[in-house]
């Protein structure tokens, strides 16, 4: 044997190997689950190699995973007969994690009380072995001629260390775990054999426990629909998820024509909560003939679908495909484009049969979801996916289609109105939609920032253009009546005298916020609020304009009409103000005023210091005169 040479864990090695040590212990068993995974890509990257000619050392051996019990030593040894390592491959893959994502990883189970799901649910690998082990030695052949066999060993604290090893030793890979002593239950061949049923039942190569074969090796996806039971569409849905709940759909199909493939597709009752933070962790198996050619392959299905999980396999794609040729192949985006139509479809039946259940899927996965607005290929069956909160729901959690939004619309009513902000609380109370309220028109709501893109994109649903509330034009809306005529009781008309002093005071506020504004105009749209902010016609609506401003700083806010609701009692006071003297003061701080509260509901006003000044000097002036005016009332 070469002398060992000795190597340092990488820092988030040893974090994660901390973590696995001392604060999980329920969910210990799991380290099994790992170690078969491992020798089961190890066979499949062999069987790979095999189709595309690879010569490979001891061809006669079987694809196969042995797990052997010393109770002498207190060891259990899983050997693989697969690709194996060399040294460079050993000292590289087992000491460093080369996972995206596990940064977060790693912070997401430490601030958890209870990692054992996420660690459950989220493939550790090889480090979870020290849960068990007081030391590990991992012996390897690499199936090229060339490679030396290599040893490596661990207790798992600190380092570990590597040698060539001079004993002649078959292709593939042993892992000796020398159990701790509150691990011994795993040498029971009993218990081994559970932890195999319940986490690697569907291995695509033969397991055996003492020489005893354990898993059943089907393809479960090629057997026909009524020959599989719901608990065996479970028990793979778990196998391949980590998902400890039962999925919410279950989707499997055979096509024979035009090209033959089947699928067996899931989707999760919950979200993926690694998702965003593990985006490489999602994808499609892609198999050819029940031989696995790419895990979690990225182009069956576009990313907006990434919540859907299972596997694809097909007789009509060669089995020596390159993964990296796959997207030039005819035939391998013929089957990408009919998965994504299956899955597409499948969504629009549960959408028309099961609101419910549509409703709680869009809950969990509408988010991810929504972004398929750049599948221009889809678009129309996307639209028809599409949920949106509306002024017409029970509260936030509602929602609706826009065929539903479409279907209801009013007489006379040519656009689908939306409104964003924050929160539905905040676009109910904006005072553009007075108008809508008033005369009962249905408004979108869009608290999710994403939704306003995606009607951006969109721009119409059938032949209805989507129009922010902002932007709507006071003439369309004139057009529709309202439901009940009393809702449009008529407030006491401006005499003739008074609307040509309305007109001046108008033309005064304009000279009073010159340039902050275009315009300053009678209002046809507000019923109860004093003035808002309008863009003219065609501009972005003020969300928009701040997420491109976010995006680009050299963008300006644009400017904006101010609209004035003659009918409000304030303005009502201020044209009285205004006829006994058109410069008094009061105009023009009330003026400023409107315009900073206007800012304010749109969520605009980046400097608030003027208008809480004068707001200050308001409420300490009106305190002042209610002070009078109740010393008044009690003198009387
Ligand atoms: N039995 C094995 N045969 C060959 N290579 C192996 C074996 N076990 C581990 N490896 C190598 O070590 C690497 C690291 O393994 P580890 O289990 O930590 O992560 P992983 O398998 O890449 O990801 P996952 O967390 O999904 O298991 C693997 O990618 C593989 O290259």
């Amino acid at each position: 044997m070469h002398t060992a040479k000795k190597y340092k864990f990488k820092a988030e090695v040893k974090k994660l190997l901390d973590i696995l040590v001392h604060s999980l212990y329920t969910s210990r068993e799991i380290f099994l689950r790992e170690l078969i995974s491992n020798a089961s890509d190890a066979l499949d990257k062999l069987r790979f190699e095999t189709t595309r000619g690879s010569e490979v050392v001891n061809p006669e051996l079987p694809l196969e995973i042995r797990i052997t019990i010393n109770k002498e030593d207190k060891s259990i040894t899983v050997s693989d007969t697969g690709i194996g390592m060399n040294y460079v491959e050993i000292t590289k893959n087992l000491g460093t994690i080369a996972k995206s994502g596990t940064e977060e990883f790693l912070k997401m189970v430490a601030d958890s009380k209870d990692a054992t799901n996420i660690i459950g649910r989220f493939g550790i690998g090889f480090y979870s072995v020290f849960m068990v082990a007081k030391e590990v030695i991992v012996t390897s052949r690499s199936y090229r001629k060339e490679d030396q066999p290599v040893e490596w060993r661990s207790d798992g604290l600190g380092q570990y260390e590597v040698s060539v090893s001079e004993k002649e030793l078959p292709r593939g890979t042993s892992i000796k775990v020398l159990l701790k002593e509150d691990a011994e239950e795993f040498l029971e061949k009993w218990r081994l054999e559970s932890i195999i049923k319940k986490h690697s039942n569907f291995i695509s190569f033969p397991i055996f426990v003492e020489n005893e074969k354990i898993n059943t090796v089907s393809a479960i996806w090629k057997e026909p629909k009524s020959s599989i039971t719901k608990e065996q569409y479970e028990e793979f849905y778990k196998f391949l998820t980590h998902d400890t709940e039962p999925p919410a759909d279950i989707i499997h199909k055979s096509i024979d024509a035009p090209i033959q493939f089947n699928a067996l597709l899931f989707i999760p009752k919950k979200s993926d909560e690694f998702f965003w933070i593990d985006r490489d962790n999602y994808g499609l198996d892609l198999y050819v003939r029940k031989v696995l050619i790419q895990h979690k392959n990225k182009d069956l299905l576009p990313e907006y679908l990434g919540f859907v999980k299972g596997v694809v396999d097909s007789e009509d794609l060669p089995l020596n495909i390159s993964r990296e040729t796959l997207q030039e192949n005819v035939i391998f985006n013929k089957i990408a484009s009919s998965v994504t139509s299956t899955v597409l479809s499948y969504l629009a039946e549960k959408a028309k049969n099961d609101r419910q259940g549509y409703e709680n899927f869009w809950k969990e996965h509408g988010k991810i979801f929504k972004l398929g607005y750049v599948d221009f290929g889809n678009r129309e069956k996307y639209i028809e996916l599409l949920r949106f909160n509306s002024s017409f729901c029970k509260d936030e959690t509602e929602v609706i289609s826009l065929e539903e939004y479409a279907g209801r619309m009013k007489e006379n009513q040519k656009d689908i109105y939306y409104a964003s902000g924050p929160n539905r609380e905040a676009i109910l109370s904006n005072p553009h939609i007075e108008i809508f309220k008033n005369k009962g028109i249905e408004v979108l709501c869009l608290f999710d920032p994403v939704d306003e893109l995606v009607i951006n994109s969109i721009g119409k649903y059938k032949d209805y253009p989507l129009k922010s509330i902002e932007n709507a034009d006071a003439k369309a809306l004139e057009n529709i009546k309202s439901d009940e005529k009393e809702s449009e009781e008529k407030k006491e008309e401006l005499s003739k005298d008074d609307k040509k002093h309305f007109s001046s005071l108008l033309a005064k506020m304009k000279k009073i916020l010159g340039d902050k504004v275009e315009d300053v105009v009678e209002s046809q749209r507000l019923v109860e609020s004093p003035a808002c902010l309008v863009s003219t016609s065609d501009g972005l609506t003020s969300t928009m304009e701040k997420i491109l401003r976010m995006t680009n700083k050299e963008i300006q806010p644009s400017k904006k009409r101010l609209e004035i609701n003659p009918n409000n009692k304030l303005i009502r006071n201020l044209l009285e103000v205004f006829k006994k003297d058109s410069n008094d003061e009061v105009i023009k701080e009330v003026t400023e005023q409107l315009y900073y509260i206007s800012l304010l509901n749109d969520g605009e006003l980046t400097d608030p210091h003027y208008f809480t000044s004068l707001a200050n000097k308001y409420l300490e002036e009106s305190s002042s005169w209610y002070i009078d005016y109740s010393n008044k009332g009690n003198n009387e």
